[in-house]
């Protein structure tokens, strides 16, 4: 990161696709695998990050995402493919001599070192003079609010201070990349969002290019520009939130994201079939081979009403459970034999929380909102 960076006082949104295009390239990832004895665990990775975005790495336990990120620090070594940092190859670079730096889970401050002496580790590891490492301290103290803390031991620190000395630690050197790897999950709910919300801002203000690893759906999207979902060691999919929540390229992608039903039927004659006697016609353009056929969407994709709607084909359909949340209401269906998980928002005068269960009510599909699968 540029020292002008640290002062400039950009907007601290989400960066617009288009104007992130026109910046340069900070990390490139072409063809990247890995394979741990038989296991592999990356495959064909393809990744670009260019100034100032921030990409999260979305996906469930085993996808991978560790392993690209160890690679792009340094930890571990790829088997094939090529990484470059602002256009120079960083294959054979060791981890020390990368400009880049990585904000652990467990955070990972020296706990004989006091809070100055954690942020101001990796300045002496570069031989900065004492001047300017004094200033650099201090002036990562000003940005992440840690005043009065100097002299502390990370032990005499709460969960929130320390996370946020161990990112003053990795801002420190100004580095060309910030890696967090599950960065915020040993603080609980409130203090999560908190931090989430402060260390975007942070992040966009300060310009820091920044991949994130993740489980967790809603901080990827609260923090990221792009979100990469990965699946079985390759990236499934990239885009922005939205992108990604409401055009999932594959089926694993709409199963990550969000909750998802997926009910058997059959397609014959341009028509799906549930159960027998509830069939809908296949929208304009879609086909799908006759046969048994896979119909996912997601469990707030589908409407719950006691009356048959007259908008899309309405399934007759038998309560089974239903919960009140608040602000959502979950529903669960019997549909034929099948199983059917319904999300809706409580705003309407008709909350079906408190029909019993056996209830008889109406399911809504729209098959514009249904993923097809053969098989
Ligand atoms: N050092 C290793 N030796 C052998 N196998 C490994 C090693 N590191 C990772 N793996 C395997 O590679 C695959 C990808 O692991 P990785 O840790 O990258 O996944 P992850 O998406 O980060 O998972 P999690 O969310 O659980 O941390 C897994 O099947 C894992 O068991």
């Amino acid at each position: 990161m540029a020292a002008t960076a640290l002062a400039a006082d950009a907007a601290a949104d989400t960066l617009d696709p288009a104007a992130a295009a026109e910046r340069p390239p900070v990390l490139e990832i072409a063809s990247l695998r890995k394979s741990f004895g038989s296991m592999l665990a990356l495959d064909r990775c393809d990744l670009t990050l260019r100034q100032g975005e921030i990409v999260a790495l979305l996906g469930a336990s085993g996808c991978g995402k560790s392993t690209l990120l160890n690679i792009i620090a340094g930890f571990e070594t790829a088997d094939f493919g090529t990484l470059r940092l602002r256009g120079a190859l960083l294959n054979k670079v060791p981890p020390h001599r990368r400009n880049i730096a990585m904000v652990f889970q467990s955070y990972a401050l020296f706990p004989h070192m006091t809070v100055a002496g954690n942020i101001a580790y990796g300045l002496e590891v570069r031989g900065l003079g004492k001047a300017e490492m004094a200033s650099r301290v201090a002036e990562m103290v000003g940005i992440l609010r840690l005043q009065g803390l100097e002299g502390r031991y990370p032990q005499q620190l709460s969960g929130g201070q320390r996370q946020r000395v161990a990112v003053a630690r990795a801002l420190a050197i100004r580095p060309d990349m910030l890696l967090l790897d599950e960065a915020f999950s040993a603080l609980d709910k409130n203090l999560r969002e908190e931090t989430q919300l402060e260390l975007s801002l942070l992040l966009r203000r300060l310009d820091v290019t920044t991949i994130l690893v993740t489980h967790d759906q809603r901080e990827a999207f609260a923090l990221a520009d792009r979100v990469a979902v990965m699946h079985a060691g390759r990236i499934a999919q990239i885009g922005t939130p939205e992108q990604v929540y409401r055009h999932p390229a594959t089926d694993q992608v709409l199963r990550f994201l969000g909750s998802a039903n997926t009910l058997r039927g059959t397609a014959r004659a341009g028509e799906i079939r549930l159960a027998e006697g509830l069939g809908y016609a296949l929208p304009p353009g879609r086909t799908v081979p006759e046969g048994p056929v896979s119909v996912l969407f997601r469990t707030e994709d589908a409407g719950v009403s006691t009356v048959p709607t007259a908008i899309h084909r309405a399934h007759p359909a038998r309560v089974t459970l239903s919960t009140f949340f608040g602000a959502q209401e979950r529903v669960v269906l019997d549909l034929d034999g099948q199983q059917v998980v319904v999300d809706r928002p409580v705003r309407s005068a008709d909350p079906l929380a408190s029909l019993p269960a056996g209830s008889a009510v109406f399911l809504d599909l729209d098959p514009e909102r249904c993923r097809l699968e053969a098989g």
